[in-house]
């Protein structure tokens, strides 16, 4: 798949912008601060509906503006369509396809595919587990869009939940009186336990699926590797004592959930399911947290993000790839390496300050990006 145009309106730095773009590469160069990667974070949130460099949908509206809209027509198959998301911050997207709006705007989702390299890549190995998870659920939405909704009822269900806790942990110690809360607390056990076991299942049938790519992408960005070297293992927050099956999960996690009951409502907390979980990233016997060098750790984010690459073309469609200010991260054998392995994508966007740090083989349609125009070179 590949977006053949892009248009923004009111969209981070740009009031309006329109780019021709096609298959292949198109690289993006320009000083610092001059609205390079603003533009490939709008194909990417048309992906994700979310951002690879904040979490939240307020900056990414141009300053004194109340709403951004981002459009892009998308090749796939040689049949075009037309995408469409109005950014509200504080109140619903909006999204349309050909012109028709979306019942919800999540279902936009998974319709164009991009895996995003950055320099915030970094923290897939060495921030928190949370950033690891984050990484795992977007693929999974990525392969299978539906999971959206149960992603975000997890994530409501643990508010409630959480909050509950709270409230039946204070009536608990005698400070109010709502022992309600603690009867509630069981609807909301099996919740956690039906959408968390659902999760759970599809976070390590992914990590499966993902664990050969990694081994075989880390051999071929870092020097003198081997594909046993880095290796990914899901670590869950609880004993899955080999269930795999949505059901047997399901069943797992509330017995737990209900073991752990004293422990939650000292502390207010769920502290069991797939919000405790860890993808645990390893070199040889040692994690890459805490013991790998810079180098090994650039390899190693690197290599999920290459892994995910050849794990959604594996479902049989090419994403469009991004590589966002990643050259002048990388030393020159790696820079080439990198660049052979993304040459034959059927879309790739680069963003660079400098030309020169753009590999040969990327050679493709350049835009000058400067003063809130995009011009295109050759
Ligand atoms: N919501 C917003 N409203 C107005 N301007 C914004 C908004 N968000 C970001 N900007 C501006 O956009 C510019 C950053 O653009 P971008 O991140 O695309 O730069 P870049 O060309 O990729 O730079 P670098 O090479 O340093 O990564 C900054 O000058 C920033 O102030």
């Amino acid at each position: 798949m590949y977006v053949s145009h892009l248009s923004l309106h009111d969209f981070r730095s740009y009031t309006s912008a329109d780019v021709e773009l096609g298959p292949g590469v198109t690289a993006f160069i320009g000083r610092n601060g001059q609205g390079k990667t603003n533009l490939v974070e709008a194909i990417d949130y048309l992906s994700r509906l979310a951002s690879h460099r904040v979490a939240s949908d307020a900056p990414l509206v141009r300053a004194g503006a109340d709403q951004a809209v981002v459009r892009a027509a998308v090749v796939r198959d040689g049949r075009t369509a037309v995408l469409e998301v109005e950014i509200n911050p504080g109140r619903s997207n909006r999204a349309r396809v050909n012109r028709s709006p979306l019942p919800r705007s999540r279902e936009l989702v998974g319709l164009v595919r991009t895996v995003v390299f950055s320099p915030e890549d970094l923290t897939l190995v060495k921030g928190d587990p949370s950033d690891r998870r984050k990484f795992l659920d977007d693929l999974l939405v990525l392969r299978a869009p539906r999971l959206a909704g149960v992603r975000s009822d997890y994530d409501r269900i643990l508010k409630q939940r959480n909050s509950l806790l709270k409230t039946a942990g204070a009536a608990r110690r005698g400070s109010s009186a709502q022992e309600g809360a603690l009867s509630t607390l069981g609807v909301w056990d099996a919740h956690l336990a039906r959408v968390g076991g659902e999760l759970l299942a599809e976070r390590l049938l992914l990590v499966d699926a993902l664990r050969p790519y990694v081994g075989k992408a880390y051999e071929t960005v870092a020097r003198g590797a081997t594909r046993d070297d880095a290796d990914i293992t899901y670590r869950p927050s609880f004993e899955l004592d080999g269930q795999t099956s949505r059901a047997d999960l399901t069943e797992a996690l509330l017995a737990e959930v209900e073991r752990r009951r004293n422990d939650e409502l000292d502390r207010g907390l769920s502290l069991v399911g797939p919000h405790r979980d860890e993808l645990l990233c390893t070199l040889g016997e040692l994690p890459v947290k805490g013991y790998a060098s810079h180098g090994e750790s650039w390899s190693f984010a690197l290599a999920l993000r290459l892994a995910s690459y050849d794990l959604l073309r594996s479902d049989g469609d090419d994403p469009i790839l991004i590589l966002d200010d990643v050259f002048a991260e990388l030393d020159s054998e790696r820079r080439a390496q990198l660049a052979e392995l993304v040459a034959g994508a059927e879309q790739v966007l680069v963003t660079a300050a400098v030309g020169a740090d753009v590999p040969e083989v990327l050679t493709g349609t350049r835009y000058a990006v400067g003063g809130g125009e995009v011009v295109r070179e050759q």
